[in-house]
């Protein structure tokens, strides 16, 4: 229903200039309505105020008769800015644009919504990241329903997910741009307040209306693709697959088939682990910068696709050695040869985005400069494939990689070197490619060659001696005389136009040069427009060989980056143990050592030793340790080499982390509640296989219910579990387990006190810590002396306390007086010693199996 009014006052009817925004603005409910009005795009009203407020853009008034009405514009000239700042926003916008010209000053314009852009759609690349882009549409029935679009490229992926928790762990990998609900889901305030919190995203329950989703499916593949029999996943598919075909109203033939993905075939990694492990972003939230991440240590991709497949798989790590030991036999020959090495980079380097020109390809919406680019991309890959032949394993690459030859030459032959970026220009075919163009510039050569000849020829016979021909748009070519030549001006010479000191005229003979130039001309344009719809056709029939050219640059891309990264920082090559050893000798951290002096520590393991109580002073390198193993474990499991001497691993089929406290306040959760939700999670779902790594559990609460919950959590994790576990902790009653539990045991971050304060050796050394140095690290923390001399004072007391709870039960055993005791008074005495040892005990440490 349309709802015709605009935020505004004064008695009178709205202009005709608002009527026709407030049409169609109410036409598009749910976007964000740019309105032009000649150089600039307004919004008017309450959405000007929003839009306003967004940008930070001055608010004005439009004032009419007896109306008036908040605006805020930009110009039309810097809308792309403007654009990407409002998608990144979340902002839905509808680019209303002037579609005929203003012919009479007070003549309203026509206008139409020529562009739709939503952040999970956006296909121009001027507002694109190198990253992939997804939108994701979910459903629920029997599991959630994952359908994710990135119509970018024309992916299109989707997965049944069992589990709230798997949900949002598997869209914190893909991090979509915007998210369809279904209705189910929509309107259950609870999951939506909780998902809005978690991705703060565009959601809307678009796509989700009666058939349409099953239409859009039905309308883009016959027959259906495999793998959406699953009701919610077909639901959530046709979703995303209908509400894109809404914003691309062309259609989406770069969408040709969809997989549906298992991930549980990957190597599982929760949300937190992905946080903690800082793998695409650095968790301090005061820093943003990648370098502080494990992508912007590796990240040393030359082209999008593959810093797109970096990401890919580092969302999904493998968990099956052999193709892991295909990757890593590229890798190595990338670092073994360090002559191909960077020759394929510098290839790579040049290559444009392959991926998204083809999906442009097949939108119809290249341009001849992506076409220009799509030939100078191919016309790299003979070289490169000649590069890799006999590279022993990247032979098979070199074999995957298609050379579209004749494609590539036809491109070099039809399209000038630096064609413009407007196909209706002209000027974007080369001389000799087509004979009919040929022809028509040819003729308006011959039509400029006479114009140019008639200078000099009507010179002679005039003798104006300085007669000039000319050019403007209004009058066309013209003869120029000035005036002491005006008697010489032949008689069949017509005036045009007459100046201050010269005048202008022309012949009917250079009239009807003209008119040939400017046919032939028009015609030529009409014609290349044509050549290039034709080239861009041929090219688009080799769509499927460029984006396998594209998919296979991208992993060579990886590779390379990989083995970049192995040298140039040191890294080796793991091995994947068959009896579950696991032997990291000089391990360290990728992202830590980059920025300073790092030591490196080994680590031992096995089913026989796997559960590792790691102790040591605060800021000793406890942490540190903990999520270099992990990422030496991550690293392996995609592909690459790792920051270690050597490494030998099992394959690991989940890593879960639970380091560092995160709370969750504005979730309601407390930072104890949030570790005891993640410590479930892990309890309940690792397994032998698993690498499970916990720092500091049960600080949160008080010493005992920590001690105590720390305890048990250790227990199942070694009896019932046996995950490789490292369990990071400042309660030294944790160092006993090792002499309770066979496969437990002891290990320290050594640090030494000396006369200037505590000196970190970030070693990792076998045993227990000797002592807890909370003080001593707060001193170097620089706490105030008195504070610090109080919790000294504070902490013998409590030490005394604790020791002194045991002198109450001797002191009433000194009071006693023996001459004066019956035995019956002896028993009951002996009863309450014993019932206050049982309080005592139990409020203490009621040390399972103690
Ligand atoms: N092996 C190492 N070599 C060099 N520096 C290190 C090493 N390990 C840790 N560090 C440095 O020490 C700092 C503290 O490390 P980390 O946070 O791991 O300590 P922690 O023992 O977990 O402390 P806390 O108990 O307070 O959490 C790090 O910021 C890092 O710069």
């Amino acid at each position: 229903m349309l709802n015709m009014t605009l935020k505004g006052q004064g008695p009178g009817p709205l202009p005709p200039l608002l009527e026709q925004y407030v049409e169609l603005r109410d036409a598009y409910p749910d976007y964000l309505l740019l309105f032009q009005v000649g150089d600039f795009y307004e919004t008017f009203g309450e959405d000007a105020e929003r839009f306003s407020r967004a940008l930070n853009l001055t608010l004005t008034h439009k004032t009419a008769k007896d109306f008036t009405t908040p605006m805020a514009g930009i110009p039309v000239r810097s809308v792309d800015v403007h654009l990407e700042k409002l998608l990144k926003l979340g902002f839905r916008v509808a680019v209303a644009d002037q579609v005929e010209l203003a012919e009479e000053a007070d003549k309203l314009v026509r206008r139409e919504v020529t562009q739709l852009l939503t952040p999970g759609t956006v296909m121009r690349e001027n507002l694109l990241k190198p990253e992939a882009n997804y939108l994701a549409a979910i459903s629920t029935g029997d599991g959630y329903g994952l359908a994710l679009l990135d119509i970018s490229t024309g992916e299109f992926r989707g997965s049944v997910l069992y589990g709230k928790s798997t949900l949002y762990d598997e869209l914190f990998r893909f991090r979509p741009a915007e998210v369809l609900l279904a209705p189910e889901l929509y309107h259950n305030q609870a999951f939506l307040q909780e998902f809005q919190r978690r991705f703060p995203v565009m959601l809307s329950e678009e796509g989700f209306q009666g058939e349409v989703g099953k239409a859009a499916l039905q309308s883009q593949f016959d027959p259906l693709p495999a793998g959406l029999e699953h009701p919610a996943l077909l639901r959530s598919a046709g979703a995303v697959l209908a509400y894109a075909l809404r914003v691309q109203e062309n259609g989406l033939p770069q969408v040709r088939s969809f997989v549906r993905y298992d991930p549980s075939a990957f190597m599982q990694l929760s949300e937190a682990t992905l946080r903690t492990l800082e793998i695409y972003e650095p968790s301090f939230v005061g820093d943003r910068s990648e370098e502080r991440t494990l992508l912007g240590v590796l990240g040393l991709t030359r082209t999008a696709p593959g810093r797109r497949l970096l990401r890919a798989w580092l969302r999904h790590p493998l968990v099956e050695e052999a193709p892991l030991q295909a990757r890593l036999d590229a890798v190595e020959t990338l670092v073994r040869d360090g002559v191909m090495r960077s020759e394929v980079r510098k290839i790579l380097y040049r290559m444009h985005d392959l991926e998204r020109l083809a999906a442009r390809l097949l939108a119809g919406r290249a341009s001849p400069r992506d076409i220009s680019a799509l030939g100078r991309s191919l016309s790299l890959l003979p070289e490169l494939s000649e590069r890799l032949v006999g590279a022993g394993p990247l032979s098979s690459v070199a074999e995957r990689l298609p050379c579209p030859v004749a494609i590539t030459e036809r491109i070099a032959a039809a399209l000038v070197e630096d064609p413009p970026l407007k196909l209706t220009d002209g000027g974007l075919i080369r001389e000799g490619f087509d004979p009919e163009l040929d022809e028509l510039r040819r003729r308006a050569e011959e039509g400029r060659a006479w114009i140019a000849r008639l200078e000099t020829e009507e010179r002679d016979r005039t003798g104006i001696s300085n007669l000039k021909v000319g050019y403007n748009a209004v009058f066309g070519y013209y003869l120029e005389v000035t005036r002491p030549h005006y008697a010489l001006v032949p008689k069949d010479w017509r005036a045009l136009q007459t100046l201050k000191d010269r005048m202008r005229f022309s012949t009917p003979e250079l009239k009807e040069q003209e008119r040939k130039i400017l046919q032939a001309e028009t015609e030529a344009i009409k014609r290349e427009y044509a050549v290039f719809l034709q080239l861009r056709e041929q090219i688009t029939q080799a769509a499927d060989e460029i984006r396998q050219a594209a998919q296979v640059l991208a992993e060579l891309d990886v590779y390379t980056a990989l083995a970049e990264a192995a040298v140039e920082y040191g890294y080796s090559r793991p091995r994947f143990s068959h009896n579950g050893t696991l032997d990291i000798v000089a391990g360290r951290h990728p992202v830590v050592e980059r920025s300073t002096p790092f030591i490196p520590n080994d680590l031992s393991m096995s089913p026989s030793a796997r559960l590792l109580i790691l102790t040591g002073p605060n800021m000793a390198g406890k942490s540190t340790y903990l999520r270099q193993t992990a990422l030496i474990a991550l690293l392996a499991q995609i592909g690459s080499f790792v920051p270690a001497e050597s490494a030998t691993l099992p394959l690991f089929d989940r890593i879960y982390t639970r380091i560092g406290a995160s709370d969750d306040i504005a979730g309601g959760r407390s930072t104890f509640m949030v570790e005891m939700e993640e410590l479930a999670t892990i309890l309940h779902n690792a397994t032998a296989q698993s690498l499970v790594l916990l720092d500091e559990i049960g600080r949160g609460t008080s010493t005992y219910d920590g001690l105590a919950l720390a305890w048990a959590a250790c227990e199942h994790l070694h009896d019932r579990v046996q995950a490789y576990t490292l369990f990071a902790t400042h309660y030294f009653e944790l160092t006993a387990l090792p002499e309770r539990m066979a496969a437990a045991r002891n290990a320290h971050v050594a640090a030494k006190e000396e006369a200037g304060g505590l000196v970190f050796y970030h070693q990792v050394l076998p045993g227990p810590a000797s002592k807890s140095y909370g003080l001593e690290v707060a001193r170097l923390a620089g706490l105030p002396v008195e504070v610090l001399l109080r919790a000294k004072t504070v902490m013998s007391g409590l030490e005394a306390s604790q020791k002194g709870l045991s002198r109450e039960v001797l002191e009433e055993l000194l009071e006693l007086d023996l001459a004066r005791t019956s035995p019956l008074d002896a028993l009951l005495f002996l009863r309450k010693l014993q019932a206050m040892l049982k309080g005592l005990s139990q409020e203490v440490v009621e040390a399972p199996g103690a």
